[in-house]
């Protein structure tokens, strides 16, 4: 039988265990505040950054929310960062992307104070990531090294196949498994739009990790006997439903559950734990900022 992960029960865990840790930071006087800040009407990131500040209220950590407005000049955002970098009641800065485009996103990036950066994608927590020593690991790819150890599949020896090379999920969690700690030492290739014959690659693998934004297009057919599929697409697609829309994974989830050990559905598989472990850094860089001991989960 396939073992479908949830990833709305493991994300539940983690906050329970992470209000733990946020009332630990209260009896030391702190209370974590996560700054979220939107410019975009784009009704996906819409719905993201208030699922964010919703999680916020729900585990006890000090939620601001920014909005800008899309068609302002890049400079509203850049000194909206300033202020917040400034903010001694802000530990966590996290701006959704994307960001229009007459918006620098390497800008935004390197402007964010590199403590308060709990996306983890500034260039210092990039390098500190590659060497083996993340400050902050980003939010999707620690929710996906979270769901592996959740599903109890070890990457340790394991062939790991990952579609998509962003710098938000591909690139981080390639350097994340390869890495020779807990959750790490895997063999990993990263698959992208210019890879000849993606079936051959991932019909090897141990694990496949879709992140590459095209909906539905790992299956079945793509895929050996007992592979652990995990989806970090979260695609809307038109349907004849209240919203218009349904939400695919980058997995043909059908095809792909007949031959999968283990896989991940959309929604409910690693959407929920991007917003957990985003919690999780906020916690640890207030302990950070406030010389807080945290224990974390
Ligand atoms: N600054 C950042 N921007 C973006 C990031 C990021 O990590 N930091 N990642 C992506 C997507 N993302 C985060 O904002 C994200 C994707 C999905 C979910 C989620 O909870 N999905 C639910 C379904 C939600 C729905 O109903 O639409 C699920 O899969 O169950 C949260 C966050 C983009 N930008």
């Amino acid at each position: 039988m396939t073992h479908v992960i949830d990833g709305n029960a493991v994300a539940d865990e983690i906050r329970s265990d992470l209000s733990e840790s946020i009332d630990a930071l209260g009896d030391a006087g702190v209370e974590p505040g996560l700054a979220t800040v939107l410019m975009s009407e784009d009704p996906a990131s819409e719905t993201y950054v208030s699922m964010k500040q919703r999680d916020c209220e729900e585990v006890g950590i000090d939620g601001i929310h920014v909005e800008i407005d899309p068609e302002a000049p890049a400079e509203e955002l850049y000194d909206t960062i300033d202020e917040l970098n400034e903010d001694p009641e802000v530990h966590g800065i996290l701006v959704q992307m994307p960001v229009p485009d007459h918006v620098d996103e390497r800008e935004v990036l390197n402007r964010i104070d590199p403590v308060k950066d709990v996306d983890g994608f500034h260039p210092e927590n990039v390098g500190k990531l590659v060497a083996g020593h993340a400050r902050y690991k980003p939010c999707t790819p620690h929710g996906v090294q979270k769901l592996l150890e959740a599903a109890d599949v070890d990457p340790e020896g394991k062939d790991v196949v990952i579609v998509g090379r962003s710098n938000i999920v591909g690139k981080p969690l390639a350097n994340l498994l390869i890495q020779k700690t807990d959750l790490g030492n895997a063999t990993v290739t990263v698959c992208h739009s210019r890879t000849n014959d993606l079936g051959a690659k991932t019909r090897n693998a141990d694990v496949v990790v879709a992140a590459c934004g095209v909906p539905q297009l790992v299956d079945g057919e793509m895929l050996t006997e007992g592979t652990t599929v995990i989806d970090v697409g979260v695609n809307r697609v038109d349907a004849d439903t209240d919203k218009g829309y349904e939400l695919v994974g980058d997995v043909d989830f059908e095809s792909a559950k007949e031959k999968a050990g283990a896989i991940t559905p959309v929604p409910g598989g690693v959407g929920p734990m991007t917003r957990a472990m985003l919690l999780y850094n906020t916690v640890k860089a207030a302990g950070l900022q406030k010389d807080v001991d945290v224990e974390l989960p």
